[in-house]
């Protein structure tokens, strides 16, 4: 089974405080996004793992994808597969790579072996993964709360906006994003904010990562305003960083103005 993993970006990231378990409650919008891995389950003899792309930290045991298996499997009786990633959206990129990943994996095991395991234990598998992973599962526009892994469908009518993100290969670590952060409450609820018009966001659509990551890495800052100097409707860091997106009315194509860093261009769906 082929299934196609997409990265999100947050249209505002509130972190308002820190839990007594260590993790944020934060606030912000995620939205799915077209710049995808590739994925591929099949049956086989003996467990197998390969991966091609970009190379991702860690030991192979350890991967996301590997992590859902195993997960499953403590449940349920499943055979051996190949696990094959062709591994496209960047890494510590503030794009949800990974919990996408072991999400589109619990459904495409979900899927090949017929589990019927229900749409809520699925999440609860994807919440054990990760804090963004359970997002994938349903993978529509959503309003997340919690550690990020509580949601509720939004819709912010972004349908047919051009988005292009640009990733300049600066690896940021979510721990080390978090950890330099003091949280906050909010003062405002995101879901009323963001149904002004999206060319009204700038200053007030923010996300609580910018600051110090921008401070340290100034070029983030800098790819930001050249996003606006484009003609961004909105612009913004996604997630933890360091990828950094602009919303456009119109298709817009930068690949030449950001010749040095990876791009992703598309249509919003
Ligand atoms: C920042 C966000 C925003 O969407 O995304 P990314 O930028 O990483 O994509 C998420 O909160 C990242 O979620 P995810 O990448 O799944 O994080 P996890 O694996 O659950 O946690 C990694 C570490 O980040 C910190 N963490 C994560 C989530 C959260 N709500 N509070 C935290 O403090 C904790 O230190 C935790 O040990
Ligand atoms: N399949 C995978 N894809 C990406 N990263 C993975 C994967 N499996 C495990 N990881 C680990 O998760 C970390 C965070 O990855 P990723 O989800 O891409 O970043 P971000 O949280 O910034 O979106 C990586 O540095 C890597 O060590």
């Amino acid at each position: 089974m082929l299934v196609f993993p997409n990265a999100k970006i947050n249209i505002g990231l509130n972190i308002v405080e820190k839990r007594p378990d260590g993790f944020h409650n934060i606030e912000s919008c995620f939205y799915p996004v077209g710049w995808k891995d590739a994925l591929e389950i099949t049956t086989i003899t003996a467990f197998s793992v390969e991966f091609d792309g970009i190379a991702i930290p860690g030991d192979q045991s350890d991967n996301i994808c590997v992590r859902a298996y195993k997960l499953i499997a403590e449940e349920y009786p499943l055979p051996p597969v190949k696990i094959h990633l062709l591994k496209a959206i960047p890494i510590g990129a503030g794009l949800g790579g990974g919990s996408a990943d072991a999400a589109f994996a619990i459904k495409a095991l979900n899927d090949l072996f017929e589990l019927e395991i229900s749409f809520e234990k699925q999440l609860s598998y994807a919440r054990r993964l990760g804090s963004d992973c359970a997002f994938f599962i349903l993978n529509q526009p959503a309003y997340c709360f919690g550690k990020g892994d509580q949601f509720e469908r939004i819709d912010i009518g972004l349908a047919g906006k051009w988005i292009v993100l640009v990733n300049p290969g600066i690896h940021i670590s979510t721990i080390e994003a978090y950890a330099g952060v003091v949280p906050k409450p909010s003062g405002s609820d995101l879901r009323e904010v963001l149904r002004l018009p999206v060319s009204e966001w700038n200053g007030i659509v923010k996300n609580d990562f910018e600051a110090t990551l921008f401070e340290k890495y100034p070029l983030l800052e800098e790819i930001k305003a050249e996003l606006y100097k484009q003609g961004a409707a909105y612009a913004s860091m996604s997630g933890s960083g360091s990828t950094i997106f602009g919303i456009f009315d119109q298709e817009k194509d930068l690949v030449e103005v950001f010749e040095r860093y990876k791009v992703w261009q598309g249509a919003l769906q």
